[in-house]
């Protein structure tokens, strides 16, 4: 079967999409989304979103990872799926999707989407490490020189240690600069690999790394793909409200692929 898709990204963190409302892509299975999201032989991308029709909302977002298996919130992939909506000519001034975690709220201006995250109840200390969940569960460490760090051999020594390796966890490596703005580097569970960035994992380094306990925060982060800003309410119980992250999403390119197997 031939299906049309298109190619996404967002600070580097690149996804294929498909119009999936006349529920054509429904059926896809395991293997052949890991073969589409395939570097080598297939399109290749970080994960596989199918934009769906839904009753009571402007779409629904299914994300997948690399690997096949249907992922939990990616918060790259709602920016980036809410630029395919307007793109197909879903046009809002505000959008309401349905994901994996809930209902999300959305606006774009030009190229930026603003994406509403889940509210957040608290921050799990762990030693000196932070673990939350921003829609995906997450790991965060404080790296004092993160661009000089092996992201792979260390995220992998945290993904796969006893406690995380059945479920996983994505791990973030979080430098602080003197401006109170952030670097971050990934490593993704279910890509198995460092990505150009990830959405819920830097707005889960953004909660740990506030600058109010009390009231508003505005930070900025980096990426190896691009800049990101996550903007919140912090409550002093230390849970975290009105969550949005803004970055850039982009088309890259639209194609078709015939995929086997599929009847
Ligand atoms: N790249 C995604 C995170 C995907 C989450 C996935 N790796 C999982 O934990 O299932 C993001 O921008 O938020």
């Amino acid at each position: 079967m031939e299906i049309t898709f298109y190619k996404y990204q967002g600070t580097g963190n690149d996804f294929v999409l498909a119009d999936n409302r006349r529920n054509h892509c429904s059926r896809l299975t395991e293997e052949q989304i890991k073969h589409i999201c395939d570097r080598r032989f297939g399109i290749g991308a970080d994960g596989f979103m199918l934009l769906n029709e839904k009753e009571g909302y402007d779409f629904e977002m299914v994300y997948y990872n690399a690997d096949g298996w249907e992922g939990s919130m990616c918060g790259n992939g709602g920016r980036c799926i809410v630029k395919f909506a307007n793109d197909l000519g879903i046009k809002k001034n505000r959008y309401v999707f349905l994901a994996t975690d809930g209902p999300h709220e959305a606006t774009l201006e030009g190229d930026a989407v603003s994406l509403k995250m889940k509210d957040v109840e608290g921050i799990r200390k762990y030693k000196t490490d932070s673990v939350l969940n921003t829609g995906s569960p997450h790991y965060v460490q404080l790296e004092p020189d993160v661009m000089s760090l092996d992201v792979v051999k260390e995220g992998q020594r945290i993904r796969y240690s006893k406690e995380y390796t059945d479920e996983g966890i994505n791990v973030n490596f979080v430098q602080v600069k003197e401006d109170g703005s952030l670097i971050v580097r990934t490593y993704e569970r279910g890509v198995e690999n460092e990505t150009y960035s990830c959405g819920t994992g830097v707005t889960a380094a953004a909660l740990v790394f506030h600058h109010n306990d009390n009231g508003f925060n505005s930070i900025d982060i980096e990426t190896i793909g691009g800049k990101l800003n996550v903007r919140y309410h912090r409550e002093l119980d230390g849970s975290f409200n009105n969550i949005w992250l803004k970055g850039p999403a982009l088309q890259v390119f639209k194609g078709t692929i015939n995929i086997t197997g599929h009847d």
